[in-house]
């Protein structure tokens, strides 16, 4: 099965058990509806399980795109990607 096919599966399977998702220290999110896909994955709204300010854009925000990659897609080939950091950095 395609990867982006399994992932949207596994996700729907566990729609109403989906673990909250935390990638490299950043805070904790409970995955919602589907926004799309793109080349590397697909994308859903991630809403802060604690903490997190109303309109605000950045690490600090309440509702985030979460895009899901299969461990095996070309943007994991040197391990787990690490756009949180780079954004954390980015958007500071
Ligand atoms: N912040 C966001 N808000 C709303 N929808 C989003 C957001 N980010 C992504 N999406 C939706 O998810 C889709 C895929 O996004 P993604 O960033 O993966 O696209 P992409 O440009 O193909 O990136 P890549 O090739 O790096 O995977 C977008 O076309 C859009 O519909």
């Amino acid at each position: 099965m395609e990867p982006d096919k399994q992932i949207a599966n596994t996700l729907k399977i566990h729609q109403h058990h989906q673990p909250p998702v935390q990638v490299g220290g950043s805070p904790i999110y409970k995955v919602e509806r589907k926004l799309g896909k793109g080349g590397f994955g697909q994308v859903f709204v991630g809403r802060r399980v604690f903490g997190g300010t109303v309109c605000i854009s950045g690490p600090g925000a309440m509702e985030v795109a979460l895009k899901f990659e299969h461990k095996n897609s070309k943007g994991c080939s040197y391990g787990p990607p690490y756009e949180w950091q780079v954004y954390k950095y980015v958007c500071y």
